[in-house]
């Protein structure tokens, strides 16, 4: 398969690392210095483009992607306002898109594991639950991707949580996740139910960037060829 990597730092490194040892063949490495590869005549020689960049600019790598017809599998985080939209362009413009806060086998897992943990605690009002996320200081983002797709999925559960805050708060209503940030973390998450007798901790702990660059890989492998919206349980049958 031919893959654009968009974005070539820390993980279009680790990506292209994988990529190749699977037999793909890496046939843009663009970063911020060859944007001039992002033009329809080169994105489209990719079958498909896996784009890990910043906040700021995977919107409009996601719409140049569209615009050559390859499909594109996300895993920038910190640019979730603009998410409806490019949904609704890929499916206006019969393209395929895949996003991921987190493209680990152990994260999903663990996304699951948060939910059922979620559904049991909704009825044990004298539990209160937190969040913490590790992060290496290089981080633009915070909190984390991984860390709201957490946050998201308790607040769906737990009665009269509304939402998240990064800062610690003395308002019920909102689910506190601490940041920290701290070299070289890879990316811990960390889920506290805490009660006056007792506490339950479930904790995931990246050792490397290996599971985020395989899980994408994957998710390119599977892409290639489809039309539409997915994310990772897709992939993965989660
Ligand atoms: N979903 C997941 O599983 C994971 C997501 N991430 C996310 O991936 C993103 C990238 O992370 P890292 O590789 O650690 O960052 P990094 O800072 O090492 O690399 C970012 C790269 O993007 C390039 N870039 C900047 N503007 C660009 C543009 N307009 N077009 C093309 N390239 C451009 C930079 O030159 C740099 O090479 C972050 O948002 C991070 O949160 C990171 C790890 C796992
Ligand atoms: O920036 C990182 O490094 C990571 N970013 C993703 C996130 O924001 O959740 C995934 C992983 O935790 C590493």
């Amino acid at each position: 398969m031919k893959i654009a990597l968009i974005g070539y730092g820390k993980m279009g490194k680790t990506i292209e690392a994988i990529a190749t040892s699977r037999g793909h063949e890496i046939v843009h490495r663009i970063d911020i210095n060859s944007s001039h590869l992002l033009e329809k005549e080169s994105l489209s020689q990719a079958d498909v483009a896996i784009e890990f960049t910043t906040p700021e600019t995977a919107y409009h790598n996601i719409l140049k992607c569209f615009d050559a017809g390859v499909p594109v599998v996300c895993g920038t985080t910190g640019w979730l306002e603009k998410l409806p939209e490019v949904k609704a362009t890929c499916l206006e413009k019969h393209q395929a898109f895949l996003y991921a806060s987190n493209f680990s086998i152990g994260v999903n897992i663990f996304f699951a594991l948060n939910q059922k943990l979620a559904e049991l605690m909704a009825g044990q009002p004298s539990y209160s639950v937190r969040m913490e996320e590790i992060h290496h200081t290089q981080k633009k983002d915070a909190p984390s991707g991984t860390a709201i797709t957490l946050a998201e999925q308790i607040i769906d559960k737990i009665p009269g949580k509304t939402g998240w805050v990064n800062d610690p708060t003395q308002d019920a209503s909102q689910l506190y996740i601490h940041s920290k940030r701290i070299d070289p973390a890879a990316g811990t998450h960390i889920i506290d139910y805490h009660s006056t007798i007792d506490d339950i901790t479930i904790t995931h702990t990246a050792h490397s960037r290996e599971g985020f660059a395989a899980g994408a890989v994957t998710a390119a492998e599977w892409i290639k060829g489809k039309k539409g919206i997915f994310n990772m349980g897709d992939v993965l049958n989660l």
